[in-house]
């Protein structure tokens, strides 16, 4: 009998159907599922009330990322706003025999960086999370489910979730990337490609010979931000590079488990005719470093670029929206990015916290000064990636450069704890959400890479990387 080709997503939604529910919606098994402290209190709460149990606390981890403080020397009680929520998520996982990894324990970390660096998130698995940004697993070749606080309570009390199946979408990436160009710059132009709706209701797969060439790490950016997309998640199909990358992680099979897994992981691909009801394709040859300069991720533009005019759009809507933001930004029409001033560079955050982002930034910061009115901070997404760059001599070279060389979290990405952007000031960062008041009330923020940001940093304005190497 023929056997239908089918897409990578596919193949792992279909094995983790436990039923089809009567409206529309499919019944999956999760295998692993994250917490983090904003979103677990109410589901605890509600299994209290109704007086169930955590099906599977081993499927489960917590770590504490929002709202802790990232003072050098940090505890618990250091940002005393998120003092309540944090001693409740320790308090209920506890009680739960949940694994919970404080801002005391060695393993703490943004839970979308934690989760790829204990091997927690598997190839081929289903990971859930009480955040929009679990997409990012799917670097992994796992499908990443962002959920709400109803559905992280089902998980908890059932280890399973009711979700309308995602349609199938591919964004490949053809033709040569550039130098200086980095993950960040292909999922930003993406972003401008497609908009913020361009996927929805799509489990987006990203293939092509640019995505093969990347590391898994870099793969990771990448899938982080389809929920900007609108889609409901991200997949990268898992290769060779992705078994080494999880072989010998805490959470992940050994021995001959390990070697039967990656058996099943390597069938993970789609197959060569597999039906996507959209296909786009990015020629990565004319990308140029991306910037947003607006307050959506897909008012974006390479840095060679302007300012967009809004009287040169013809939709009203459209129209009135980029002149929103213009004004927002405090920009004028027209302008060019390169050159606008910034008084904060952050890099850190789920997108761009790794070893190799922080190594990417390094690189050109090394042996020089940030500007005097900037303010830099560099937050290692976990603790295990803060203690890789210190191995490595990084914090020394950031701190010798004037940035603050911060604990693991967050941070500025949200203003949710004590990182934030003060009220008119404009920062060039490596996270994922520049919309109006996300860094802080009245905060302007520009998404870029890491070393994007780093050479912002050096000069105190926006400028092409590619220039200040050469310098
Ligand atoms: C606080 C949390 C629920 C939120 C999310 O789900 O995305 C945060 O991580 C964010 O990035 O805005
Ligand atoms: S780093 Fe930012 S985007 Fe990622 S989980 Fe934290 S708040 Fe959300």
């Amino acid at each position: 009998m023929a056997v239908e080709p089918s897409t990578a997503f596919d193949k792992i939604w279909n094995a983790h159907l436990v039923a089809r529910l009567d409206d529309g919606r499919d019944l999956v098994f999760v295998d692993r599922h994250v917490l983090q402290e904003t979103t677990s209190a109410v589901a605890f709460a509600g299994l209290k009330r109704s007086g169930r149990n955590v099906r599977h606390p081993e499927l489960t981890i917590a770590t504490q990322d929002h709202i802790v403080s990232t003072d050098p020397g940090r505890d618990e009680d250091s940002y005393p706003g998120g003092r309540e929520l944090l001693t409740l998520m320790r308090s209920n996982a506890y009680a739960s025999r949940i694994k919970h990894f404080g801002v005391d324990d060695p393993r703490q970390g943004i839970v979308h960086v934690i989760a790829p660096e204990l091997g927690f998130a598997l190839p081929g698995s289903i990971l859930a999370c009480g955040d929009s940004h679990t997409s990012t697993v799917g670097g992994l070749g796992a499908l990443g489910m962002g959920v709400g606080t109803s559905e992280v309570e089902h998980v908890l009390a059932t280890q399973t979730l009711a979700l309308t199946r995602p349609r199938n979408m591919r964004v490949r990436f053809e033709g040569k990337v550039g130098t200086g160009i980095a993950a960040k710059d292909l999922i930003l132009r993406a972003m401008g490609e497609l908009g913020v709706a361009g996927g929805r209701g799509c489990a987006v797969e990203y293939a092509g010979p640019a995505i093969e060439a990347l590391s898994v790490e870099a793969r990771l950016t990448i899938c982080n931000m389809s929920i900007e997309l609108g889609a409901r998640l991200g997949l990268i199909a898992p290769d060779e590079k992705t078994f080494a990358y999880v072989k010998g992680r805490e959470f992940a099979p050994t021995g001959e488990a390990y070697d039967r897994a990656v058996e099943t992981w390597r069938r993970l691909r789609s197959d060569e005719n597999a039906v996507f009801e959209r296909n786009i394709l990015i020629d990565c040859s004319r990308i140029a470093p991306q910037v947003t300069w607006g307050t959506t991720p897909e008012h974006v533009a390479g840095i060679e670029d302007r300012v967009p005019d809004p009287a040169g759009f013809s939709d009203a809507r459209r129209r009135d929206g980029i002149a929103q933001a213009i004004n927002y930004m405090g920009l004028e029409p027209g302008m060019p990015l390169a050159g606008i001033p910034i008084d904060v560079a952050f890099i850190g955050s789920c997108t761009n916290s790794r070893i190799s982002d922080l190594e990417a930034a390094a690189q050109v910061v090394k042996g020089r000064r940030i500007a005097p009115n900037v303010r830099g901070l560099v937050v290692p997404g976990s603790m295990s990636v803060k203690r890789e760059a210190e191995a490595r001599g990084l914090h020394e070279i950031f701190r010798a450069a004037g940035f603050e060389w911060r604990e693991a979290g967050c941070s500025m990405c949200v203003s949710i704890n004590e990182d934030v952007v003060a009220p008119g000031s404009r920062c060039i960062a490596t996270s994922n959400r520049n919309f109006e008041n996300r860094q802080g009330p009245r905060s302007r923020t520009h998404l870029a890479s890491p070393v994007m940001v780093a050479a912002a940093a050096l000069a105190g304005h926006i400028t092409d990387v590619r220039q200040e190497r050469q310098g």
